[in-house]
């Protein structure tokens, strides 16, 4: 459902706020123009867009938690946003389709990587509301939050410093959200598990494995 993965080095973070300090950034309103309630900033600088987005999808595609958690078809390359004092994102579910050069990407997964230190800001928790519970995150740098797209959630006004992070989404191979959850975790425990168990029954583990990606891998 939500996973926390260590995705970037220190190298990786440093280079990412070096991007984001000498970068242009805009109102993110221009890739929301009607939106009422997302107040921040996007980066809008192709030449940075385009080596900061590189660093994060290497990262990314290179990553077995990200992948095995995600199973990505594509991924919308990573974009620096950044929350001064006064700004938020309130509360949202990602739109369905977000227009890239290549096409619409469908959201399944919804991904945020934290760039600068939480220190750094007072506010600016990431919260998402799963069902009656209201979870926070305010990660360490390098540390991304993969969650369901359509979760409601919102970024909460930051009061002071900075919050830098960089925002993604997924299209995932398998679209329903308890067949990817169902996935992941037979997989998980084929490869804790599976070196310890009577090979016969790993090969029937495996074809239930592999039936199962047939039925829900689109
Ligand atoms: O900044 C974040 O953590 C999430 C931003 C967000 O919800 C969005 O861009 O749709
Ligand atoms: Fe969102």
């Amino acid at each position: 459902m939500f996973k926390l993965v260590p995705l970037l080095d220190e190298q990786e973070v440093r280079t990412l706020r070096e991007i984001a300090a000498s970068g242009q950034f805009v109102d993110g309103k221009i890739s929301n123009p009607h939106s009422t309630i997302k107040n921040n900033l996007q980066l809008h600088d192709a030449a940075a867009y385009e080596r900061s987005s590189k660093i994060l999808l290497d990262a990314m595609v290179r990553n077995p938690d990200f992948m095995e958690f995600t199973f990505p078809a594509r991924i919308a390359p990573p974009l620096l946003t950044r929350y001064t004092p006064g700004m938020h994102y309130g509360l949202h579910p990602d739109a369905a389709y977000i227009p890239l050069s290549d096409g619409q990407l469908r959201t399944d997964v919804s991904c945020t990587v934290f760039i600068n230190d939480p220190a750094d800001y007072d506010g600016g928790a990431l919260h998402i509301m799963l069902g009656n519970a209201d979870l926070r995150f305010k990660e360490a740098p390098g540390t991304a939050i993969v969650y369901p797209s359509h979760t409601l959630h919102e970024v909460e006004p930051v009061t002071r410093g900075e919050r830098l992070v960089a925002i993604t989404f997924i299209q995932s191979l398998i679209p329903d959200l308890q067949h990817r959850d169902l996935i992941y975790e037979l997989n998980e425990v084929a490869a804790l598990e599976g070196g310890k168990m009577d090979p016969a029954n790993y090969t029937r583990l495996q074809a239930v494995q592999y039936q199962l990606l047939r039925m829900w891998r689109r």
